[in-house]
């Protein structure tokens, strides 16, 4: 296996980026016919009317929940970095979460909270959002995805700090194994002047909890 080392991903992501290339490897016949294989197992059918699609369909909203794997950090930002002399904290709160987690390909569903101190640089507000996407729409734990969307804004922007926390439900302790509706995981990953000083993460935690006034 080759992997290009490419200087704007982390060594977590030099690793997840060689996938695709791996995946070429498998047809989509081959993948269509291990969710039917799947079905099998499961007792049920596969020829009946209802299920005649349904490897075609489980693969394609499998290759959709992990199409992160295609995407990377130069192509979603699209050369949206500013210079700009700003050095107030900037937050994008309550971007929608959806990702699998890598045990059992189950959801997660959630929300993440992103917020940056800028030094001299920043970036487009959709692209954090975006930046949350790439890594949610991969297969994931909850702390993970927190800090690849923390180690990602801090290499590109270099900011003062970064900070983000994610809230996200289980679809895997919920609907199986514990079953523990309601239940939800608080995950965070501070860094510079964030992970530093407890005034600035004091902030961002004040500013994400309270209720914007337009709602
Ligand atoms: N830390 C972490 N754990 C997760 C995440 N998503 C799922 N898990 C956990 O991964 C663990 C896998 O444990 P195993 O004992 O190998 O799997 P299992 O038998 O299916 O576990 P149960 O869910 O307890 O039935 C479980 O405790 C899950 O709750 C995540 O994002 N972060
Ligand atoms: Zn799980």
């Amino acid at each position: 296996m080759t992997l290009s080392i490419r200087p704007d991903l982390t060594s977590a992501d030099q690793v997840l980026s060689s996938l695709p290339a791996q995946k070429r490897k498998v047809t989509e016949a081959e993948m269509m016919q291990a969710v039917r294989t799947l079905l099998i197992g499961l007792g049920e059918d596969p020829d009946r009317e209802g299920l005649k699609d349904t490897p075609k369909r489980v693969m394609k909203a499998l290759q959709f929940l992990t199409k992160g794997y295609t995407q990377s950090l130069d192509e979603l930002l699209n050369g949206a970095v500013f210079t700009e002399d700003a050095n107030e904290m900037v937050l994008v709160r309550d971007i929608d979460i959806f990702s699998s987690c890598e045990h059992h390909i189950l959801p997660i569903i959630g929300r993440a909270h992103v917020a940056y101190i800028p030094n001299g640089k920043v970036i487009g507000l959709s692209k954090i959002a975006r930046i949350c996407e790439m890594y949610a729409r991969r297969l994931q734990v909850q702390e993970r995805l927190t800090s690849q969307i923390a180690d990602a804004l801090q290499g590109l922007l270099k900011p003062q700090g970064v900070a983000v926390v994610i809230e996200a439900t289980h679809m895997c302790m919920v609907m199986r194994g514990v079953q523990k509706p309601g239940s939800w995981t608080v995950t965070s990953a501070m860094r510079g002047v964030f992970a530093e000083d407890s005034r600035s993460r004091a902030e961002f935690m004040n500013l994400i909890r309270h209720n914007a006034n337009f709602h």
